[in-house]
């Protein structure tokens, strides 16, 4: 059994990507975004500003029309066209029920793509049953963002039966079992975060204010990790160790930006994406790398 280790500051401060002079946005890494929803259009939102406060070369959003045109309201950079991406955050805002066949479709393909992504809330189900009926084996290059009672949907969707009450005893034990039997990086979100690697890596992160729990912050997260992921394509594209790192990164920075845009009192999910800058900033200022 791998131990468990807590992830630093400083462990993540060296997986903050810094452009260099000759950068452009596509050297930097393009992030597309397949999440939100009619019915959840503020995920949209909350996905794509998080993932520009942590730092992408470009987002493009792919949604339907009412979460699209609240993305561009906030955020008139978006590209909402198809094209080139070096990563993708699918599924924040998304009720698989409820999903239409063509977008249904473009998330398939996405997940065929190859291109590395984090896949969170709604497409969950739909990515543990796409890899069993593509004939899964081995290890995937997603990170997968279940809170508990998502957890025991995902591990039913591979065959394997437990209740939230069980996860919660044991969340370590059971993120274990589900990076290994989706052969992919699983963050399993709480108070305490705990980040599995199927070939043994064992992350945690906590410190984040409780007052974190709050609407949202989940789809925060998933842009966060959507940009880390999109900016270090070639590092896991050299050696999928990278993910479950960069996944931890992506937890503490969510964490870090929660207390400074709380000092102490409640926050919204926006405000903590609009703390990410900050948060990195300070990492950057104080850091050793
Ligand atoms: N502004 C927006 O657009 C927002 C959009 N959002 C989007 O909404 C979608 C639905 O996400 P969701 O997590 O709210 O509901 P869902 O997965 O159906 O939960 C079902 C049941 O699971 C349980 N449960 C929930 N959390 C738990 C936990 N931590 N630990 C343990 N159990 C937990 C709880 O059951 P109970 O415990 O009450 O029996 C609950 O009733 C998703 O796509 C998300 O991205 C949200 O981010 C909000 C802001
Ligand atoms: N008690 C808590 N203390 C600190 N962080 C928490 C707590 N509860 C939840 N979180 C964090 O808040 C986020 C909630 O995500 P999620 O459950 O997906 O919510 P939503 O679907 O509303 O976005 C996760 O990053 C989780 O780690």
């Amino acid at each position: 059994m791998s131990e468990w280790t807590a992830f630093t500051d400083d462990d993540a401060a060296r997986w903050i990507s810094v452009p260099a002079p000759d950068d452009d946005k596509y050297s930097r890494g393009v992030l597309g975004a397949i999440t939100g929803s009619t019915s959840y259009p503020g995920a949209a939102v909350l996905s794509v500003q998080a993932a520009h406060r942590t730092g992408v070369g470009m987002v493009r959003y792919l949604g339907p029309r009412h979460p699209s045109e609240l993305v561009l309201a906030r955020r008139p950079e978006v590209v909402t066209a198809d094209g080139r991406v070096q990563a993708w955050v699918i599924g924040s805002g998304i009720d698989e029920q409820a999903l239409k066949p063509k977008r249904r479709a473009r998330i398939i393909r996405a997940l065929e793509s190859g291109d590395p992504a984090v896949i969170d809330a709604g497409v969950l189900g739909l990515f543990a049953e796409h890899r069993l009926t593509a004939g899964g084996g081995g290890r995937t290059k997603s990170i997968l963002t279940p809170h508990f009672s998502e957890l025991v949907a995902l591990l039913g969707r591979t065959g394997i039966d437990t209740d939230v009450d069980a996860v919660k005893q044991a969340p370590a034990d059971w993120a274990v079992r589900a990076a290994e039997a989706s052969g992919s990086v699983v963050l399993l979100k709480g108070n305490t975060t705990y980040i599995a690697d199927p070939d043994g890596a064992r992350l945690t992160v906590s410190g984040a204010p409780s007052w974190l729990a709050t609407a949202g912050s989940g789809d925060v997260l998933g842009g966060v990790l959507g940009a880390l992921v999109a900016t270090h394509r070639d590092a896991i594209d050299a050696d999928a160790g990278a993910l479950a790192p960069l996944a931890a990164t992506g937890a503490l920075l969510h964490a870090r930006a929660a207390e400074l845009a709380s000092a102490g009192g409640p926050i919204a999910a926006l405000d903590v994406a609009d703390a990410l800058g900050s948060a990195i900033k300070s990492w950057l200022n104080s850091a050793s790398h």
